[in-house]
């Protein structure tokens, strides 16, 4: 509902400090005696410095306050029923009645009081305050109802250790349940991520061989389904290079922005396995049969602006405005009315969630007979050594 222009009491703005300066003289003065007009105007003031929008219901109510104030009860004639904003002005000035003038404006400078001291316990804090505790290899933050889900291992690329795929599953679940709007999924430093850590191919016993195949098949399912069902939109914030499931899952989001700087990558014929994260479905439905089949099967490695030219990517931006670009772009996103965008996502979603679940449990079964192949096993060998050699 669009009341600002009307409730001439709200425009978001300055900083902390003369903000809880005026709250706390408000409130020395109103609790000495009954607001005054003074009292009032500077309640008015306020308001237009709180930082947080405080809801429809409030700003209706400090509407019918002010109305009272000025004008005492409500006389006018009722708008029409397809004049909603007004009718619910107008609906919150009525339902005052009678209320003195004095009251309504006693009431007014207590509730702007009370929005302000709110306002500024909750002013923006430094990032690392605000990460959320409890994760090793992700910074998981949320501000401005965005959570961020950031990939937090730099020095090897982002490459996904089975601690990574359980961490970001856990974020996931949890920011399913939090009041964000929109979830980022983004990694730090050079890379957005170089895929599966190679390493977790290599510290299983030999004998084991079959049952770490088939556990490793379990958590692939579980990750990629968390991504299929997840009832929030996803947006991936592509930082840099990404490479094989960081690149596969991203036909289950809803926006990719991409840097100029990135690339997309999925080599799993050289790596002697198989595409996963729905891919070997979602390629070609975004790109058509002969490009999924250049990228999945022959591994052709594509810019960011080819991958957008074929649909894998909504917008490229230049690396060096990317993070300010994209950010502005999503802060403006996370503004819509949350739960329309929330119930879009699902629509969209559920006419093919079925099909998802069958087409991930099937690229699982095929993995997982892949991570047991001498090609997979030379290929990993191969990756490792390659150092080694230099
Ligand atoms: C539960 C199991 C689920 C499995 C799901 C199936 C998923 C499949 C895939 O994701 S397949 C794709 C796998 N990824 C790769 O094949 C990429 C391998 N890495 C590379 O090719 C290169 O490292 C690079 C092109 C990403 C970057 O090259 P460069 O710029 O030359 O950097 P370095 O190679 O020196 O890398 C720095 C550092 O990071 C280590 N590292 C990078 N990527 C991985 C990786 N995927 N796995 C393991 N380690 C990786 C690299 O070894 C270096 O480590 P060091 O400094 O030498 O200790």
């Amino acid at each position: 509902m669009a009341l600002a222009g009307a409730v001439r009491c709200w425009r978001p703005g300055a900083g902390p400090s003369s903000l809880q300066m005026q709250a706390l003289s408000l409130h020395m003065s109103k609790t000495a005696m009954g607001a005054s007009q003074k009292d009032f105007e500077s309640a008015m003031n306020q308001v237009k410095l709180l930082k947080k929008d405080p809801g429809n219901e409030v700003k209706l109510k400090l509407y019918a306050l002010y109305k009272q104030t000025t004008e005492g009860p409500c006389n006018t004639p009722r708008p029409g029923v397809f004049d909603l904003i007004n009718k619910a002005k107008w609906d919150a000035w009525n339902a005052l009645g009678n209320l003195p003038k004095e009251t309504a404006r006693q009431n007014y400078v207590d509730l702007v009081s009370d929005l302000s001291s709110s306002d500024s316990s909750s002013q923006v804090k430094p990032e690392t305050d605000r990460k959320q505790p409890g994760y090793e290899t992700l910074v998981v933050t949320s501000e401005d109802s965005i959570t961020k889900i950031m990939m937090n291992r730099p020095a090897k690329k982002n490459a996904l250790t089975i601690q990574m795929y359980r961490e970001i599953m856990l974020a996931l679940e949890a920011a399913s349940k939090d009041d964000s709007t929109i979830i980022v999924l983004t990694g730090n430093g050079d890379y957005y991520s170089s895929g599966n850590d190679l390493m977790n191919f290599m510290n299983t016993p030999p004998g084991e061989m079959e049952k770490e195949a088939k556990n490793g098949a379990i958590l692939l399912r579980d990750f990629v389904g968390c991504f299929i069902d997840f009832p929030k939109p996803l947006v991936a914030v592509i930082n840099g290079p990404a490479v094989g499931i960081s690149v596969t899952i991203l036909g289950l989001f809803d926006l990719v922005y991409a840097s100029d700087r990135a690339t997309f990558h999925t080599p799993f014929t050289h790596l002697g396995q198989s595409p996963e994260g729905c891919s070997s479905y979602t390629f070609p439905k975004i790109m058509g049969q002969a490009k999924a089949a250049e990228m999945l099967m022959f591994g052709k490695k594509l810019t960011a602006r080819e991958a957008c030219a074929q649909g894998l990517v909504t917008e490229v931006f230049p690396d060096s405005t990317f993070q300010k670009e994209v950010w502005t772009r999503l802060k403006a996103y996370s503004k819509l009315p949350r739960n329309a965008l929330h119930i879009s996502k699902q629509s969209i979603r559920n006419l093919e969630k079925e099909k998802l679940h069958a087409v991930n449990a099937e690229e699982n079964s095929v993995l997982q007979e892949r991570w047991l192949s001498d090609e997979c096993m030379n290929a990993v060998m191969s990756f490792f050594s390659r150092k080694a050699k230099l």
